[in-house]
Formats: C-alpha cells, sequence, structure tokens
C-alpha cells in the first residue's frame, strides 16, 4: 500500500481545508499504510514538505489548498527528482489544473473521487528555475494580479483578477518582447504573453481547448495592442476557446521557447497564478512528468 504525505494549507480557500482534514485523512488512510500530515506556515512550506518526502521514500504527496499549493509541491517533488504520485483537493478561488482534469471543485467530492481514481499522466513545465502545471503570463494582467489583495479574492473570487486585469488592459502598456520558439524568432510589440498547459486559465476553461495535459506542448498567445472594436471581436472567441484563431493575437505551440523583454528588465512574471521569474524567460516541457490523482473518467 506504501505511504504518503498530505500537505495541508490551513489559509487557503478562505480557510476550509481544517475543515475537511479529518475526511481526507479517513480516505487517504484506505490507500496507505501510513499517513503523514503537515500544515504550512508560510511560502515555501509546501515545496519544503514535498521535498522532503520524496527523499523519504513516500510513495505519494497529496495537498489540500490553491493552485499556489499545488504549484509548490510540484516544485518540491520535481526538485527531489524521485518518482513520486501527486494528488491534490483543490481549494482555492482560480484551480486551473483542478478544472484541467475534472477534479470536483466540490472538496467533498474530490475526496470520495479518490477511492476510484486513476493516475494520470501529467506534464509540467519549467520556466528559468521553477516548474509550473498550468500558466505562466507576463505583462499588464500579472502586474495588476500582483495588486489583488486576499481579501479581494475571497469576496470576488476570480472576478477579483478579470476586474483588475480588464483595468490593466485598458491602459494599454506595451512592451517590446523578442521571442524564439522551437528555434524561430520574431520581435512583437504585446500588452500580455500567455503561456498555458492546461485549457483553464484564471478559471476560464474555455481559453485554450485544445491543451491536453499529457500531448507534450506548451502553447502562446501573444496578444497585439489592441482597440475598443479590437477587443469586442477578442471576447466572444476567447468564450467560444478561438482564440488561436484571432487576428489580435499570434497563437504558437511549442516545446521550447525563450521570451526576452527589450525595453525594460522589470516586468512581473505570473507562475500558477503566483509571482514568478524575472525576464528573460526560458521556457520548457518536461511531458508526462507526473502521475495525478485524477476521476478514473478522464483517462
Ligand atoms: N499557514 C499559513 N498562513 C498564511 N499563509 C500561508 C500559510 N501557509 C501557506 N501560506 C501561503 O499561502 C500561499 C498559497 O495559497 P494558495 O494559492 O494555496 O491558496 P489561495 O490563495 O486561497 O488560492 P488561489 O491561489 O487559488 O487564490 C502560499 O504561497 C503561502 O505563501
Amino acid at each position: 500500500m506504501g505511504i504518503c504525505t498530505l500537505i495541508v494549507n490551513p489559509s487557503s480557500g478562505g480557510e476550509q481545508a481544517t475543515g475537511y482534514l479529518d475526511l481526507m485523512r479517513a480516505q487517504l488512510s484506505e490507500m496507505f499504510e501510513e499517513v503523514t500530515v503537515k500544515d504550512t506556515k508560510k511560502q515555501g512550506d509546501a515545496e519544503q514538505f514535498a521535498y522532503e518526502a520524496a527523499n523519504h521514500g513516500h510513495n505519494a504527496v497529496f495537498c489540500m489548498g490553491g493552485d499556489g499549493t499545488v504549484n509548490e509541491t510540484i516544485n518540491g517533488l520535481a526538485y527531489a527528482g524521485k518518482t513520486v504520485s501527486f494528488g491534490f483537493v483543490p481549494l482555492g478561488t482560480v484551480n486551473d489544473l483542478a478544472r484541467a482534469i475534472g477534479i470536483p471543485l466540490e472538496p467533498e467530492q474530490a475526496i470520495a473521487m479518490l477511492e476510484n481514481a486513476a493516475l494520470i499522466d501529467l506534464d509540467i513545465g519549467k520556466v528559468n528555475d521553477r516548474y509550473f502545471v498550468s500558466n505562466v503570463a507576463a505583462g499588464a494582467i500579472p502586474e495588476a494580479v500582483e495588486g489583488v489583495s486576499a481579501e479581494e479574492k475571497t469576496k470576488y473570487g476570480p472576478l477579483a483578477y478579470f476586474i483588475e486585469g480588464g483595468k490593466a488592459l485598458a491602459k494599454q502598456t506595451m512592451h517590446r518582447f523578442r521571442i524564439t520558439v522551437d528555434g524561430e524568432t520574431f520581435t512583437q510589440e504585446s500588452p500580455l504573453i500567455l503561456i498555458a498547459l492546461t485549457n483553464s486559465i484564471a478559471s476560464f476553461e474555455s481559453f485554450m481547448p485544445q491543451a491536453k495535459v499529457d500531448d507534450g506542448k506548451i502553447r502562446m498567445v501573444v496578444f497585439k495592442g489592441f482597440n475598443l472594436l479590437d477587443s469586442m471581436k477578442l471576447l466572444p472567441k476567447i468564450i467560444r476557446g478561438e482564440i488561436k484563431n484571432s487576428d489580435s493575437v499570434i497563437y504558437k505551440s511549442f516545446k521550447q521557447a525563450t521570451i526576452a523583454l527589450e525595453d525594460s528588465d522589470s516586468l512581473i512574471t505570473n507562475v500558477d497564478g503566483d509571482k514568478g521569474p524575472s525576464f528573460p524567460l526560458k521556457i520548457e516541457i518536461l511531458p508526462s512528468f507526473i502521475k495525478v490523482y485524477g476521476p478514473a473518467a478522464f483517462v
């Protein structure tokens, strides 16, 4: 049966984690001989706990938290470089990876799903020295998202990001990027670059419908500068999942890319919802890097 660690972020998703702990522990006890529970206290704890669990021979690491906790746990496992399965109960505001795999967003159902779960191959990405499971963004929206407080997230959910993101895009702060994707180089002025591993970005499940979690590819959307008319045309395309066909963006799918900033060196990036590394960015795919517990129907 093996042994596992359960990492709990008590602060995530409006502090619900502790309320589901007993249920989760009971479920994991059915699946593993021994369950070690670790509570995070601050940034970096989930990564450290996952790293240690992998190095101490645990067969699986689970976490309960938002996208930040999922990202940290994956980073810990990736740095440990051991074959360890991963599972999670989504408790955040956005939960892009859960949406991508079809893990129920209702915590009790996500826990119950583990009873008959399948292990699903998951690609992960690497941006500079950080790993990611869902997305990397650079430009106006990440700058704005940095300003979204925990209170706003709890109050408005994903809408908080859209309100701030919309305000930022309206300001149209453009940057000049030099981008190389799989050996092809181009430059483009853009207010926003989005890099996606999953179909769901910032909880928008139809953003990139063609993205599969194990297709060995990363997608990049470089927005060109746009006026009000362009954005009115773009929005229905985003909603219908057809953004790649829009004249207002450059769309690429790739395995490896570099993105340099030509006009300044201090643009904020966002990786899986939290602050990411600085430019230049080197991005690559690690195909089917880890196995994640997901609904059997997904396979
Ligand atoms: N005990 C704690 N108290 C306060 N903050 C914590 C604690 N443990 C971890 N953290 C912080 O919480 C961050 C991650 O939060 P997480 O993303 O999991 O939840 P969330 O913010 O509710 O979800 P989302 O990112 O989807 O909005 C970590 O990066 C860490 O900085």
